[in-house]
């Protein structure tokens, strides 16, 4: 079975999904990962962002392999691991205007769909778009404000500098970032990380539930 988690940006997605993917024994996918990683590899070739057969040659002749656990994801360009360069600044900053080609997103469903399941898959359009069939779809959100304070820990930069650029991300990243009609949306905002993790599991059918973890 898969499971979605598609959520606005740092709504708890990864964390959430990290959680839930550990009790149910399974990985989870970070395609948010992968549109990182295009932009990372987009700055470093000093391509315009908004260039996607420039960024696409680039990418075919440096291939990305998302590397899906249930305790993180991590991602590699050959040998060259590129997991921990992946939430700067600059890359959150560059990172929606990629993520708006459809020349990029068609290369990123084409490698999430590759992937063997069962998996808990997280990002904008995991249960709208890319894994419309999911047997279980959750949409997270928070106020700006909320979020802003939880990225605070995580960032350089003051809790108003952080809300004002997520706010302007959700607006670019808004497109495909509307939840799956068949979707359960959580208000992360008054919960604990594990209340939002125990809300899902709580939701999933009882067999998926109950499946033993293993040690992905
Ligand atoms: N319900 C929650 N309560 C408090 N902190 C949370 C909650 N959910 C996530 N966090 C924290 O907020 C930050 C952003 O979460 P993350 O999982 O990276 O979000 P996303 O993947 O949506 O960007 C992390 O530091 C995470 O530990
Ligand atoms: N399925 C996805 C996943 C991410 N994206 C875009 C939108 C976001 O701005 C970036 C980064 O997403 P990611 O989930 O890694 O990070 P945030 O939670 O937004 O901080 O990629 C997308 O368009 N579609």
């Amino acid at each position: 079975m898969i499971v979605t988690i598609d959520g606005v940006a740092a709504s708890g997605k990864s964390s959430v999904s990290s959680g839930v993917a550990r009790a149910l024994g399974v990985p989870y996918v970070s395609s948010g990962l992968l549109y990182r990683a295009a932009t990372l590899l987009g700055l470093e070739a000093g391509l315009e962002l908004q260039n996607a057969p420039g960024l696409l040659a680039y990418l075919q002749i440096h291939p990305l392999r998302l590397e899906p656990l249930a305790g993180g994801n991590r991602i590699w360009q050959g040998e060259r691991e590129l997991t921990g360069e992946l939430h700067s600044t600059r890359v959150d900053a560059g990172v929606s205007v990629v993520a708006a080609l459809p020349e990029v997103r068609a290369w990123v469903d084409a490698q999430l769909r590759a992937l063997p399941s069962p998996f808990v898959a997280e990002g904008r359009d995991m249960g709208t778009n890319v894994f419309p069939h999911a047997g279980a779809k959750f949409y997270l959100t928070a106020s700006p404000h909320v979020r802003a304070q939880r990225r605070a820990q995580e960032r350089p930069e003051d809790v108003p500098a952080i809300e004002a650029a997520l706010i302007r991300r959700d607006a670019l990243d808004r497109v495909q970032s509307a939840p799956a009609p068949d979707a359960v949306v959580i208000d992360t905002g008054p919960l604990t990380l594990d209340g939002v993790i125990q809300t899902i599991l709580a939701q999933l059918p009882e067999q998926q539930r109950s499946r033993p973890a293993s040690s992905v």
